[in-house]
């Protein structure tokens, strides 16, 4: 784990970076089962580099027949033989490029897959802890500079390496002085190697840490415009978005001026080894032990080293940045793998049992403080307190979303750390005010909760919660486009579109968490019976914001300050005379005062958030 990059800011635990030797042991993994395309791959860009090379000998011989005063027509025969070599290595070398590209991105599938399976897994706590802008860093711009790399740089640099490797021996083959010539090249090009490396890695390791911390200030400062603004905080804001774009920017920068060198660097070295060839050339010819031709073909293979090594030595930046990104992504899949759905326990009911629960937000600011509550199979409870009580946080630890700081939930009597995230998920549902509808036909939104679902039983699933009469009325009915850019849908559409994905999901336990609060009195009501409707047959825990939804509960659980404060049937409340009592009053009062309690009542303005 590493610190915040900038001293000074808020400590954050960034998410796992691994190690050498867990990077080599992933890429073990990811390349078993693709050797025989590895194989096949390597094989057709050694056969089409070996064709490539004959050129020079061939224009070499070109050469000698000039020279030797030759006539034109003694030229046609070396002169198809280059169309055939072009025609050949073309042909091979596509065909290599594409196993090799196939190679990569099998791979890099694979190794996504992974990556998105173990995010998903992840603690939202972890994430948080990390910042959402190490994730999102991760998921798009390491993936991005690695898929870059697998479609580019590797096949380039694999084809880079056999080019230079082979152009040696060839060059051997002509003459081993020409080879030796040539080499006085390496230790200049070994340094420069060398030395950018060293400089490089902590520059682009630095770089991807400084994006992520920018990325992290944008969302923070986007996701709290509402509060930079209300607080007058635009200022220092900006400053720090400034602050942690110039650090990116000045990073980059750096990272150029470094390549600029290492060009020229590289030159030097090119223009030592081509005058090497060229003298040794010159006095070989001088010596009657090498042909013009042989000597213009050593020229030849030293020049078309300059692509190739240059290729290779540039992409090793790409490989750096490629290598800074690989150590990040593999850094999460080496996380401790969830346990495999089929060893974990199944609920056995729809029992929720939650005891001494505690959870903060903030270390040291607990919201919850030691909650017990239990709610049998199928019993329907409602949650009642003021703004602030803790009901959502409840409700979302239940529902598997926050991980309480202390106390246990079990669900069927599992433990909820059991469950593991795909069993949770199928046992339990929340249901929140901020419904999403995803964008797309209404049938695919619905078909998210239950993907075998015909279309009558989608519309039977909207007929239960009283939106079949709508749907049908839509331009197309199920295959309406919804969504962004698509028909918009009123919340209490949208809300009723939550409830029948809940009906088609069918999990034990749903937690409705003020699913009815933003409707008006009578499209309340036809929630509320909808709502009843989705919760039939089903443990339903109801977040209550309006008593109306209390009072039909089986069971109503009031939560103060973090607190369970007292529990029974509206009927046994009432009567208690304690603060369900006095909320009830409150909330009689109102109706009889002629306002609208559903409204009224919401987020602390009304009688049943008003106990503050
Ligand atoms: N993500 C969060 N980060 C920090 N504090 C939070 C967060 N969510 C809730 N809180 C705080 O936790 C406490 C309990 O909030 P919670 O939303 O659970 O109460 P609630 O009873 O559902 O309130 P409401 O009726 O307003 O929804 C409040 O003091 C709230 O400010």
């Amino acid at each position: 784990m590493s610190p915040s990059a900038n001293p000074g800011e808020p400590h954050r635990e960034l998410l796992p970076t691994a190690t050498g030797r867990q990077v080599r042991a992933t890429l073990a993994e990811l390349m078993r089962g693709r050797r025989l395309l590895a194989v096949r791959a390597f094989g057709l860009l050694v056969g089409s580099t070996a064709v490539g090379l004959l050129t020079a000998p061939v224009l070499g011989r070109i050469v000698d027949l000039v020279v030797d005063g030759r006539p034109a027509s003694a030229i046609t025969g070396p002169a198809l033989l280059l169309g055939l070599i072009a025609l050949v290595q073309g042909a091979s070398l596509a065909f290599g490029l594409s196993l090799v590209a196939r190679l990569g991105e099998g791979m890099l599938a694979q190794l996504r897959e992974r990556f998105i399976d173990r995010v998903l897994d992840l603690p939202l706590e972890q994430v948080e802890r990390a910042g959402s802008g190490d994730l999102t860093a991760r998921v798009t711009g390491d993936v991005t500079v690695i898929a870059e790399a697998v479609r580019n740089a590797l096949p380039q640099l694999a084809r880079s390496l056999l080019t230079i490797g082979l152009t040696l021996v060839g060059l051997a083959v002509l003459d081993w002085r020409f080879m030796l010539a040539a080499l006085l090249a390496v230790p200049v090009q070994l340094h420069t190697v060398r030395w950018y490396a060293r400089h490089a890695t902590p520059l682009y390791a630095s770089q991807r840490v400084a994006l992520g911390v920018q990325q992290q200030q944008l969302l923070d400062t986007v996701a709290g415009a509402g509060t930079v603004r209300a607080f007058r905080l635009t200022e220092p804001h900006l400053e720090r978005v400034a602050g942690r774009s110039s650090a990116a920017v000045d990073l980059t920068l750096r990272g150029i001026r470094l390549m600029t060198r290492f060009f020229g660097r590289l030159n030097i070295a090119e223009f030592i080894g081509l005058s090497a060839v060229l003298v040794t050339g010159f006095l070989l010819v001088r010596a009657d032990a090498v042909s013009v031709g042989t000597a213009s073909a050593a020229a030849l293979y030293f020049h078309n080293l300059f692509g190739p090594l240059n290729a290779a030595l540039s992409l090793v930046d790409d490989a750096q940045s490629a290598a800074a990104s690989l150590v990040r992504l593999v850094g999460v899949t080496r996380l401790p793998a969830a346990r495999r759905e089929e060893d974990r326990p199944v609920p056995v009911d729809g029992t929720i049992e939650a005891k001494d629960l505690r959870h903060a937000y903030t270390p040291g600011h607990d919201v919850l403080h030691d909650v017990t509550i239990s709610v049998a199979a199928n019993e329907r409870v409602a949650l009642v307190g003021a703004s602030g009580a803790g009901k959502t946080t409840l409700a979302k630890l239940i529902a598997g979303i926050h991980q309480a700081n202390g106390g246990t939930i079990r669900l069927g009597g599992v433990p909820i750390d059991d469950l593991g995230a795909a069993v949770a998920g199928r046992t339990v549902a929340l249901i929140s005010q901020e419904v999403h509808v995803f964008a797309g036909p209404l049938a695919e939104d619905l078909r998210l909760a239950g993907p075998d679902a015909t279309d009558d039983e989608l519309l039977a699933a909207l007929d239960r919660v009283g939106a079949l009469g709508w749907v049908r009325a839509l331009p197309d009915g199920l295959g309406t486009v919804v969504g962004d850019g698509g028909h918009r849908l009123t919340s209490a559409q949208a809300q009723q579109l939550a409830l029948a994905r809940l009906t088609l999901a069918a999990p034990p336990v749903a937690i409705l968490d003020e699913a009815t609060a933003e409707a008006g009195s009578a499209g309340a009501r036809l929630l509320e019976t909808a709502a009843a409707r989705a919760l039939d047959g089903r443990t339903g825990l109801v977040v209550a914001h309006r008593l109306t939804q209390a009072v039909s509960a089986d069971r109503i659980i009031v939560l103060d300050a973090g607190r369970v404060a007292e529990t029974g049937t509206h009927d046994e409340l009432v009567a208690a005379g304690g603060r369900y009592a006095a909320l009830w009053a409150a909330w009689a009062g109102t109706r009889q005062n002629g306002s609208t309690p559903e409204r009224g009542s919401q987020r602390g303005a009304g009688p049943v958030t008003g106990g503050q």
